[in-house]
């Protein structure tokens, strides 16, 4: 277990004192603090930690909740599962989750996160990378170059194409890809995923068509039907699955191999639905964020497109990026990581502690929620030189910074981001075909939506011009 590594750790048993010189986080939980970070998390990580250091306690979501950014709290706080933590969500969230996801079943956590892993990994990205090479290029053609770019709408619009696909194993750029199913649109896909996704957030457990969480529910059951129609027809069809096409093919091969295994029916319908979940909306947040920090940082943009020439050499845009040449673009990959330090999608990790332990001497008590945020861990001076400067040479060598737990945008530990590759491969993909088709500038600070995922806003555009006119 990766605390037994940590020093200075302790793990109190029920009634046990904690040693003597054991000191509390400080800060008192105020009343006012959930309307505080709500209102401005950025603001209010950083007038925190100004004040108080990396740990301190405050009162956000109604209980004793202790922001914490070092990475050795990190590493406790991500790896107490069945030990001394368990996920903190809202009741609400966790009934959208269900049971077959990751986070209900810690006991089964283990073996459905190794069973599932091959998806996002090695040989199967290669094998996704015709698809999302296809479908980003022709999206991002289809953008007008004499027009303003509603950046978030444009991206978003082009992830679920990429996404749908590759989770769901549902092409929806062939013709009558939805004939014989339940949901007979894209469009109607599409409203109900984002029903589903909203639901997750709705805070009132009321399952009527009147709350978020109620409408969020029951268009979960009908995707949930969804697609176990998609997977009716896959086995009337009667062809040879072909494990590596895409994630519900490769649990419908696990399922033949091993009928009575992790592959239920009602689990592959479930998971093919929360990895949609996990994943659009945090690649849409990256790639448009990505968009903005380039436009806003020259200098950055002038080496990527050095690198785009010195690895694609004279290729043009209409042969496929192969994974070979992604691997190659070093200070990419840096600029995608500066990204998600600067603006990560996903802001917090939560988890109630189910027993008290102590850290270098500070006390976290039972019951108390830790929460690992970035906000904090990104910018701390001992983690990251310089914090408040873009600047992508900072996870190349000899730098080499944000080492685990330092840089948490994918979390760690036990419940590590299953699909980060998948998300890097999709955004390096993303952002060659932008360098090589198109130009653009940010002049203007964008603002951004922070909950429940920190993007910019729907209504932020940018003025893009075709490289080739340019
Ligand atoms: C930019 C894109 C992404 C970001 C920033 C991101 C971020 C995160 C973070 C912070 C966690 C840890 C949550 C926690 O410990 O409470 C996480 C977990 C997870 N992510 Fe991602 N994620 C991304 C993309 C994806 C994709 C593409 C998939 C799958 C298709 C995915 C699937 C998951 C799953 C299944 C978990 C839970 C793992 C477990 O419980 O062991 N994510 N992600």
């Amino acid at each position: 277990m990766t605390n037994q590594l940590l020093n200075n750790f302790l793990l109190l048993e029920e009634g046990q004192t904690p040693p003597s010189e054991t000191t509390l986080p400080p800060r008192q939980p105020q009343w006012f603090d959930t309307f505080s970070y709500i209102a401005d998390p950025d603001q209010f990580c950083r007038q925190n930690l100004a004040k108080y250091g990396p740990i301190f306690k405050t009162g956000v979501f109604g209980e004793t909740t202790v922001f914490v950014g070092s990475a050795k709290v990190n590493q406790m706080a991500f790896n107490g599962d069945q030990h001394y933590t368990e996920i903190a969500l809202p009741p609400t969230t966790m009934d959208m989750f269900g049971q077959y996801s990751l986070f209900q079943r810690t006991d089964l956590h283990r073996s459905r996160k190794s069973a599932l892993s091959p998806a996002f990994t090695g040989k199967m990205l290669e094998g996704y990378l015709p698809l999302i090479n296809q479908v980003v290029l022709e999206g991002i053609q289809s953008w007008k170059t004499t027009d303003l770019l509603s950046v978030f709408p444009a991206v978003e619009k082009i992830c679920f194409d990429v996404l749908v696909p590759l989770l769901l194993g549902v092409d929806l750029n062939q013709k009558d890809s939805l004939k014989g199913l339940p949901i007979s649109s894209k469009t109607e896909l599409k409203a109900l995923y984002k029903t589903f996704f909203d639901g997750f957030y709705g805070l009132v457990k009321w399952k009527s068509p009147l709350t978020v969480y109620g409408r969020g529910y029951q268009a979960r059951e009908k995707l949930l039907d969804f697609m176990g129609s998609v997977i009716q027809q896959r086995r009337a069809q009667g062809e040879v699955i072909n494990s590596q096409a895409d994630f519900l093919s490769m649990m419908l091969a696990g399922q033949e191999e091993n009928p009575t295994g992790v592959f239920q029916d009602i689990f592959i319908k479930n998971q093919c639905l929360l990895q949609l979940w996990a994943s659009h909306y945090e690649i849409c947040g990256l790639v448009s964020s990505l968009i903005y920090q380039i436009g806003r940082h020259p200098e950055v943009k002038k080496r990527l497109v050095q690198e785009q020439i010195e690895v694609m050499g004279e290729q043009t845009s209409d042969k496929m990026i192969t994974s070979q040449q992604l691997k190659a673009m070093v200070f990419l990959e840096a600029t995608i990581k500066e990204t998600l330090r600067t603006l990560s999608p996903s802001s917090t990790v939560n988890r109630r502690l189910t027993k008290s332990v102590v850290l270098d001497g500070v006390l976290y008590q039972k019951g108390w929620v830790l929460i690992a945020e970035q906000r904090i861990a990104h910018i701390l001076p001992e983690h990251f030189k310089q914090p408040d400067v873009f600047d992508p040479e900072r996870f190349l060598s000899p730098r080499n910074e944000g080492k685990m737990y330092e840089f948490i945008a994918f979390g760690g530990g036990v419940h590590a981001c299953l699909g980060a590759q998948l998300a890097m491969l999709i955004t390096k993909v993303f952002a060659c075909y932008l360098l090589q088709l198109l130009n653009w500038e940010v002049t203007q600070a964008a603002s951004f939506v922070q909950f429940p995922l920190k993007r910019l806003k729907s209504n932020y555009q940018i003025p893009i011009h075709s490289r080739a006119t340019a």
